[in-house]
């Protein structure tokens, strides 16, 4: 399959600034395989909660490693803060102080014997003090709540530990811009919670954060963009919009958002004036009880 860039105005969402990290024109292939991403754009504007969907296979993996510098793309480029970003050693370090990935499984992510010490490589690596790294790590442990873990094996961990625990290490490089593939898959409720939690905290200090996830309800609850990897392109824009679009959702094999039915139904009701906002989740219904 391949995701071409949208046919109508989609790509941007209403910014906050110029963009801190953007691809333009980007098209990409694994070797011998067929093309994922055709002349794709899309750009992050600074402090933004954004939400990537798309079906199996659509290419989100291939978007966020391309976005992170991970993978080169074939044309086309990444601008960091409007620059070309070079995809050699200083471009690519440079990339990195200010975007970091987490993968989508933690066992690609974490390597070194303890969770402290994988947590403090990234700082480390990028030359810091000592204490510098020391504060960067205690900042990073306490967010993801996995101080008391510091000293344990990573390969001992629980996978939702272990997820935390690769959040930790990119957290650690206080990122401009936190890109997450699928954060909350396998996490319980729970879990999952404490993580949004972590993520708001992160983006109240003007982080940008990008999540792709299968989830459609979180999408709309959790972020203000959303962007819909489909067979025609990216269709990207304010979360609500983009996810009402039935033709995309569709397209991107997804279902209609919980809140989105939600607020039909009150629209239908007359409970809800047409221009109002709905809820975006159950709870929040209660207040459109009365
Ligand atoms: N390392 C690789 N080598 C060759 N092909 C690959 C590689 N990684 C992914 N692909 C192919 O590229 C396409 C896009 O994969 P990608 O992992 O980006 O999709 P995705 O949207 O993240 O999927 P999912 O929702 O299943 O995680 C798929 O057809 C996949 O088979």
């Amino acid at each position: 399959m391949t995701a071409r860039a949208g046919g109508e105005p989609t790509a941007a969402a209403p910014a906050d600034g110029p963009p801190v990290v953007e691809l333009s024109h980007a098209s990409f292939a694994y070797p011998d395989g067929p093309l994922v991403l055709d002349g794709l754009s899309w750009a992050l504007p600074p402090g933004r909660a954004t939400a990537l969907l798309g079906r199996n296979g659509s290419g989100k993996t291939t978007l966020l490693r391309l976005l992170s510098g991970g993978l080169r793309p074939a044309s086309g480029e990444l601008r960091l803060r409007g620059e070309p970003v070079a995809h050699d050693r200083k471009g690519l370090t440079r990339l990195r102080t200010t975007v970091q990935l987490v993968v989508q499984d933690p066992d690609d992510q974490l390597f070194a014997a303890s969770v402290e010490q994988d947590v403090s490589f990234g700082p480390l690596n990028l030359g810091l003090e000592e204490t510098e790294v020391l504060a960067r790590v205690e900042e990073a442990l306490d967010a993801l709540d996995i101080a008391a873990l510091r000293d344990r094996p990573t390969h001992l961990l629980s996978f939702g530990q272990r997820k935390r625990a690769a959040i930790a290490g990119a957290v650690a490089m206080r990122p401009r811009v936190l890109i997450l593939d699928e954060p909350t898959a396998g996490l319980d409720p729970h879990g999952q919670e404490r993580l949004l939690e972590v993520l708001a905290r992160l983006r109240a200090a003007g982080t940008t954060v990008v999540m792709a996830t299968h989830d459609v309800d979180l999408a709309l609850r959790w972020a203000q963009d959303a962007a819909l990897l489909t067979p025609e392109g990216l269709h990207a824009g304010p979360a609500a919009a983009v996810l009402a679009r039935a033709e995309h959702v569709a397209a991107a094999r997804l279902r209609r958002p919980w809140g989105l039915a939600a607020t039909d139904v009150l629209r239908a009701h007359g409970l809800l004036s047409p221009a109002a906002p709905g809820p975006r989740t159950p709870e929040e219904l209660d207040g459109y009880a009365g």
